[in-house]
């Protein structure tokens, strides 16, 4: 006979989000930037923020990322309470001014092993050059941060992160200051290095394409204060099908549920 034995747990989410409520604290007293939100992804997923200016996708992110306290609810990654700002995440954002302009590329990247990991320095050089040709900067691996174009800077914030081998990478809209070639471009490189390494993402976007193409998961946010209004599976979604008819049909879709319906709720109130 065979032996009973208990079944394996389940792992819990890679990150997740619980009822959480945001305010700000203002001059003319708080104010409610997200109310209510939860969501959850597991490892390998990428969960995409969705919605219109101000709605609190990047106060969202900031808070998985530890950087404000929530009023209420909560943010776990994989099943540890969030507290404040910890290793096992690591943000890219949209500003071109995010590497150190006296460190050389390599440098840049390598700085989070040196400081945050205690990594010799060999090793760290190794682990950031690995993570440069990842991204396609081995020939500008020796450069200052200065000489690179808008794109290039983003691929070497994405080495940056990707060197940590955090748990989560936190996006806020990395892609969103650049020329529209050069964005597609970076699209498909971060999926490409999504497939090939596998990590965890919380993206942050309000552009609606770039939210179905980048994500296996979307969340839809109301204008302000942020609520859900839906979720969407886009894992089937890449460039190689993006302009087709399934894909605008989500894009027709997520776009009735942002803008038209709640510009009617809008002007009915005027
Ligand atoms: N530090 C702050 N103090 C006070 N209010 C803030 C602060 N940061 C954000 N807000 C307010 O909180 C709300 C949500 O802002 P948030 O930047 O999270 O939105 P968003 O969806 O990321 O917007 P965008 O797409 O324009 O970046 C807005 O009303 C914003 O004005």
């Amino acid at each position: 006979m065979l032996a009973r034995t208990e079944p394996f747990p389940e792992p819990p989410p890679a990150f997740e989000a619980r009822s959480l409520t945001l305010d700000y604290t203002t001059a003319k007293g708080p104010l409610r930037a997200v109310d209510d939100v939860s969501f959850s992804a597991y490892e390998g997923e990428r969960l995409v923020l969705l919605g219109r200016s101000g709605c609190g996708k990047s106060s969202i992110l900031k808070a998985v990322a530890g950087f404000i306290t929530p009023t209420s609810g909560e943010i776990n990654v994989k099943g540890r309470r969030v507290t404040g700002a910890g290793p096992d995440r690591i943000v890219v954002f949209q500003e071109f001014d995010q590497l150190l302009p006296w460190k050389t590329v390599r440098e840049n990247v390598a700085f989070p092993l040196r400081v945050a990991a205690d990594v010799p320095r060999a090793e760290a050089r190794e682990r950031a050059e690995e993570a440069l040709r990842k991204v396609g900067l081995e020939r500008a691996i020796d450069v200052y941060p200065h000489t690179l174009s808008g794109g290039m800077k983003q691929r070497a914030a994405i080495a940056r992160a990707l060197v940590t081998n955090a748990d989560v990478l936190l996006m806020d809209e990395p892609f969103a200051a650049l020329d529209a070639l050069t964005r597609r471009r970076l699209q498909a490189d971060l999926l490409k290095l999504a497939e090939d390494e596998g990590f965890t993402l919380l993206f942050v976007t309000h552009s609606i394409e770039e939210a179905i193409l980048i994500g296996t998961r979307l969340h839809l946010l109301s204008a302000h204060p942020g609520r859900t209004i839906a979720t969407f599976d886009t894992a089937e979604f890449d460039l190689g099908n993006s302009g087709g008819a399934r894909f605008d049909g989500v894009v027709k879709e997520v776009n009735g549920l942002l803008f038209e319906e709640h510009d009617e709720e809008e002007l009915a109130h005027v």
